[in-house]
């Protein structure tokens, strides 16, 4: 897969970490920043991620900052995407088997690499479950939001 991945001053050490691991599994991807402490703010990384993954060019999208709160509220404004705040491995697998998410936000300031590398892992691999009464619900999210239903 393609995978695009953004950060703020407050996540880009866990994202950097991460690239390296995600690229051990076998998959391209593309760093949109930050590179370095300066503060900064992280709804630019947000948008240019969820852009990134909207437009096609990314499979699917990742997002560091301090607690991944404000990136994953700012990627939800994006119509199209479905971003979840994981900090377990449960819900990465049950939020690709349930909500079908095209983003997944983090928090440095929240978890350690280890666990964040197999959140990543398990996020990537895991499929969508394809059931009806989920299609429905992402249908009725996505209603919401006035974005075009991938799940009719
Ligand atoms: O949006 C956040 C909190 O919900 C992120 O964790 C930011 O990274 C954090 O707010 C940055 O905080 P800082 O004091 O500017 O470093």
């Amino acid at each position: 897969m393609n995978i695009a991945i953004g950060a703020d001053h407050a996540g880009y050490r866990l994202k950097d970490e991460l690239i390296e691991f995600i690229r051990s599994l076998g998959h391209e991807v593309k760093d949109f920043g930050a590179f370095g402490p300066e503060s900064v703010d992280y709804p630019d990384y947000a948008s240019q991620v969820c852009g990134a993954v909207v437009s096609g060019t990314a499979d699917k999208g990742i997002l560091v900052c301090g607690t991944g709160i404000g990136m994953s509220i700012a990627a939800n404004k994006t119509p199209g995407i479905r971003c979840a705040l994981v900090h377990d491995m449960f819900s990465a697998k049950a939020t690709r088997e349930h909500n079908d998410t095209n983003v997944l936000a983090m928090g440095e300031r929240v978890i350690g690499p280890g666990l964040a590398q197999e959140i990543v892992k398990i996020w990537l691999e895991t499929e969508f479950s394809q059931g009806e009464r989920h299609k429905n619900r992402i249908h009725k999210v996505m209603q919401l939001e006035g974005s075009q239903s991938l799940h009719p």
